[in-house]
This record gives structure tokens, C-alpha cells and sequence, in this order.
């Protein structure tokens, strides 16, 4: 009997329906002989709960928390994922896990590595670069200015604008200079349109619009990466395409960065003196164990090359804009409607600035703003921005009196310990009163962790806080504004990993209390 004949004797399909029916029964024993079971949605093979959750793990734990409970599991393809909200089961998630690994995001930076040499060493780097006074202190100024390019057109009588798209294309343009030097025309293209006489300069405000675009898309793809199992996004249509532009998107957004790192590297290498090597990100890793290293160098070890420069640079860029930029927008949505807010507010900075509204705003008068502290806290405690934080356990533990071997993904519904009326008093409302000191609100510990938590907590707070007191105070110092749609429940919004303001249209006045 031949080869060719044996091949075709067989009963391909019975062959395909074995194999089937063993994938099926291997999938449901690994599901009921799983350790520690939890309530949840009853899995499929090959898509888990994709059919009951979609691309919305944090609505479904929403919707579903009162049928499931604090702690309920979901699975991910083969997957499984614990979610938690209750902040009395997070203490020593936040505290000695890395986040999630993901292998379409694990480039080596600081957001999804979980190696702890590297990691370390880059977290450190951010922290020496970001979260000092001094960056802090000139940040301050950064924001300021830019700010100041849009006075000619919002001092006429009525200026419209949605903020939603205005604040992102100021937060890709003040992240891009700050972190990698690079000028970028964002918020030139928004104002003056993206052509210039200047064939170069019309190149860099394409490529900085691009730049701005591709931000929202990587936003777009974490949660894709996340959930979608791979064997969808591999072969199935549809999905395989989706998964394709996403990686094209972060691909490009390497390419570019890797450009401004070779550039700046020349430049650095022709400089006849340090004068001009800044404390900015790219320039500390650029000459990082070099002879520039102000602190000195190791010749046995080699300096980081473009690709790993590359990896950070990108990551706290991408961290930086639309978070910050979508933050800006609800808090100056839960400005707008509470009156009573917005004139303590305007107390205040009159109080710690005088009467007059030229007055440049230092670092250290952001410190006395304790009611607009209290009130982008509170903001960002009703509507949250990073609605869950994600880790992965690397040793066996227990939490919620269950054991878990290591590798087991937990999330932590952020958003639903923020509003969980055990540890907030009328959680819906918004009142910035509960963050004053004084205020006999205490904060239930892990029940506000709208930055995460532990060693993974965001390095970029410190800056993102600057710029949202500095833009609030500019804005609200001179304008009144006001909100378009005034009776909507809650702002235009969807949830792509972190939640986004997709419309904020408001007009703007300048204030007819003061003079400008
Ligand atoms: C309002 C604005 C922001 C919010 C609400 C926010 C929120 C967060 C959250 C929730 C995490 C995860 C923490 C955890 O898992 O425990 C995070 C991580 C991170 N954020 Fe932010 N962030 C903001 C602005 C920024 C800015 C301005 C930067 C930098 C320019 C930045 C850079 C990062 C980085 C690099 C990480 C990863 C840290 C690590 O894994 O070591 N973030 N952020």
C-alpha cells in the first residue's frame, strides 16, 4: 500500500473531531481541577469569557459584582485571571509582585518588564530624571508657556473648543520635549493648521500629529493584547488584521523614536563641551556610563545602546500624554458643574497668587493649592483613569484565605474601590472637601490608588500632578468655561485600558470679573 493511499483512507474528520474533543476535554479538566476555585463566567475553549466580557473586564466586574463578589476569576483563552476589589486583598499584591507580562509589550523597559535587574535599573534612571525639584521646577515653566501660545485666540469675546482633542495634543508635545528634547508641533498643527513654509518644519508637524495618533492606538491595542487570546489574534480573521495595525503602529512609533535617539547621539558625540548635554531623560541615558557621566564611569560595562534608550524613552512618553490628558478633562467636567467648587477654587488662587494674572506660577506655589489638590484627587477618584492595576504573582501566597502557585495574573479593580460605599460616603458625589486635611475623612488604607501601589507605583505622578494644578490654575485664573452639553450624567468617555475622554466641547470666556 502506498504513502499516497494510506494518507487517503484515512477519515481526515473523525481525525480532526479526536483531536477536537481531546483539546475540549484537556481544556475543562485543567478548569475543574484548578486550584482554589472562584465565582465567575463559565469559560469557553480557545476564548475563555471573550464572549461574555469582550474587551471590557472592568465593566463586566461592574455589572457583575454583586452576583460574583469581591474576588471572581475570568479566563483568557486558557488563561486565568483573578480579579480583586476589595482593598483588604491588595496589600501584598501591590507590594511584591511585578505587573502582568504581556509578550506583545515586553520590550525590555518598565511597564511590563518583570525581570527585576533591569527593570531596577531603568526604573531607577526615570525616577533620577522626572521626579526631581529641579525637572519638577522648570516642568512648571514648560507647561506654562506653552500654555500661553493659545492666549491670542482664547482672549477674543468666545472661543469654542473640545479640550478632548486640544489636551491631547498638548500632552504628546510638552511629554515629547520634556523626555526627549525634540521639539514637537502638535498644538502648532491644532492652532495654525499642519502646513508651513518651511518644508522641514512641515515635515516634524506631520510627524509629531502622527506621533499624537499612533499614542491613541497604542492605547487602543493594550487591552487587544490583553484579553484577545493569541490563537485569535494569530489566525482568525478580523482579529489577525486588528493585530497586525497594532503592531505596525508600535513599530512605527520605534522607528521614530530610534531616529530622535541617533540624532541626539550625534549631536552629543560632536559637542566640543558638556555645556549643553541636559537633565532631560534622553540626554541622562544617552551619556550614561560614557566619559560625559557627570557621575563618572565604569569602562568594564557597556553604556545603553539606542534600542534600550529606545524602550524607556517610548514607554514613559506613551505613560505620560493621554493619561495626564484625559485627567485634565473629567476634572475640568466635575469643575464645570459644581459651582460651588469652582469658586473656592478661584478663591484660592487669588489668594495664593494677588490679583494679578500675568504672574508666572513657580513650582513651589503649586504646594499651597491644597483645594485644587483635593480636587483633581477627588476627580480622579470619581471618574478613575486607570481603572485596574494588573500584577502577576512569582511565588506561592495566599490572598483572600486561598493558596495561588506563582504565575497567576491578578487585577485590581481600582475603580470599584474607589466608589465601594464600605469606604467612601456617598461615593457617586463628588466632593474635594474629603481630601483636606482635617476633613475626619479618613482614607480607608489601598482604597485610593488612583497612581497603583507598592514598587510598580507611577514615577510619573509627581509630574502629572504639576501639570494638571498648572493648567487648571492658568485656565481658571482668567476664563470662565463652560461646559456645551450641560446635562449629560457623566462625560463622553470609553474604556481602552484607561478611560478616555472621547468629546469635550466647551466655550471659553475671558473672566468678566477681572481685567485682562
Ligand atoms: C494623571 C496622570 C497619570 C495617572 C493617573 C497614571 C497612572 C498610572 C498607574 C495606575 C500606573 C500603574 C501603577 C501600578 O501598577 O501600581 C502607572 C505606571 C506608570 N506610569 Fe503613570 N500615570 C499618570 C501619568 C504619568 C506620567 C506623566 C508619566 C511619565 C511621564 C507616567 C509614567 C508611568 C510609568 C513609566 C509607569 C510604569 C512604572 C513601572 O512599572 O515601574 N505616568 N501610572
Amino acid at each position: 500500500m502506498s504513502l499516497l493511499s494510506i494518507i487517503l483512507a484515512i477519515d481526515w474528520i473523525v481525525i480532526i473531531e479526536v483531536l477536537i474533543s481531546l483539546y475540549i476535554a484537556r481544556y475543562y479538566f485543567k478548569y475543574y481541577t484548578r486550584q482554589s476555585p472562584l465565582p465567575g463566567p463559565f469559560p469557553l475553549p480557545l476564548i475563555g469569557n471573550l464572549h461574555q466580557i469582550g474587551l471590557n473586564p472592568v465593566k463586566y466586574g461592574k455589572d457583575h459584582h454583586k452576583e460574583f463578589g469581591d474576588m471572581f476569576e475570568i479566563w483568557i483563552g486558557s488563561n486565568r485571571a483573578v480579579f480583586l476589589s476589595n482593598p483588604s486583598l491588595v496589600d501584598q499584591i501591590y507590594n511584591f509582585f511585578p505587573r502582568t507580562t504581556n509578550p506583545n509589550f515586553d520590550i525590555g523597559g518598565l511597564i511590563f518588564n518583570d525581570n527585576p535587574q533591569t527593570w531596577k535599573r531603568n526604573r531607577k534612571f526615570v525616577v533620577q530624571s522626572i521626579m526631581t525639584p529641579r525637572f519638577l521646577r522648570n516642568f512648571t515653566h514648560i507647561t506654562q508657556s506653552l500654555f500661553n501660545e493659545n492666549e491670542q485666540f482664547w482672549d477674543k469675546n468666545e472661543y469654542h473648543i473640545d479640550f478632548s482633542v486640544w489636551i491631547k495634543f498638548f500632552t504628546t508635545d510638552i511629554t515629547l520635549t520634556t523626555v526627549t528634547r525634540k521639539p514637537s508641533y502638535c498644538l502648532t498643527a491644532y492652532l495654525f493648521g499642519e502646513e508651513s513654509s518651511d518644508p522641514i518644519k512641515s515635515e516634524d508637524i506631520k510627524r509629531s500629529v502622527k506621533f499624537s495618533n499612533a499614542v491613541k492606538i497604542f492605547f487602543q491595542s493594550l487591552i487587544f493584547q490583553g484579553f484577545v487570546p493569541e490563537v485569535l489574534k494569530n489566525y482568525v480573521p478580523g482579529f489577525y488584521h486588528l493585530n497586525k495595525k497594532y503592531k505596525k503602529n508600535s513599530k512605527w512609533i520605534n522607528e521614530t523614536m530610534l531616529d530622535i535617539i541617533k540624532n541626539r547621539r550625534n549631536e552629543i558625540e560632536n559637542m566640543q563641551n558638556d555645556e549643553n548635554i541636559g537633565s532631560n531623560l534622553l540626554d541622562i541615558l544617552l551619556t550614561l556610563n560614557t566619559p560625559r557621566d557627570p557621575n563618572g564611569y565604569d569602562e568594564n560595562e557597556a553604556p545603553l545602546n539606542d534600542q534600550e534608550i529606545c524602550t524607556i524613552v517610548t514607554e514613559v512618553t506613551l505613560a505620560g500624554t493621554d493619561t495626564t490628558g484625559n485627567t485634565f478633562c473629567f476634572t475640568l467636567w466635575q469643575i464645570a458643574r459644581n459651582p460651588k467648587v469652582l469658586a473656592r477654587f478661584q478663591e484660592e488662587i487669588k489668594t495664593v497668587l494677588g490679583d494679578d494674572i500675568t504672574r508666572q506660577i513657580n513650582y513651589e506655589d503649586l504646594d499651597k493649592f491644597t483645594y485644587l489638590d483635593a480636587i483633581v484627587k477627588e476627580s480622579i477618584r470619581v471618574i478613575a483613569l486607570a481603572p485596574f492595576a494588573s500584577r502577576v504573582s512569582t511565588k506561592k501566597c495566599v490572598i483572600g484565605g486561598k493558596q495561588w502557585d506563582p504565575k497567576i495574573s491578578f487585577y485590581i479593580h481600582n475603580e470599584l474601590i474607589q466608589k465601594s460605599p464600605d469606604c467612601w460616603k456617598d461615593p457617586e458625589e463628588f466632593i474635594p472637601e474629603r481630601f483636606l486635611k482635617g476633613s475626619n475623612n479618613e482614607i480607608v488604607k489601598n482604597s485610593f490608588m488612583p497612581f497603583g501601589g507598592g514598587m510598580r507605583i507611577c514615577p510619573g505622578r509627581h509630574m502629572a500632578m504639576v501639570e494638571l494644578k498648572t493648567l487648571l490654575i492658568l485656565l481658571y485664573r482668567k476664563y470662565d468655561v463652560e461646559l456645551v452639553d450641560k446635562v449629560s450624567k457623566e462625560p463622553k468617555m470609553k474604556f481602552v485600558a484607561v478611560n478616555v475622554c472621547t468629546e469635550m466641547k466647551v466655550i471659553i470666556r475671558p473672566r468678566k470679573d477681572i481685567n485682562v
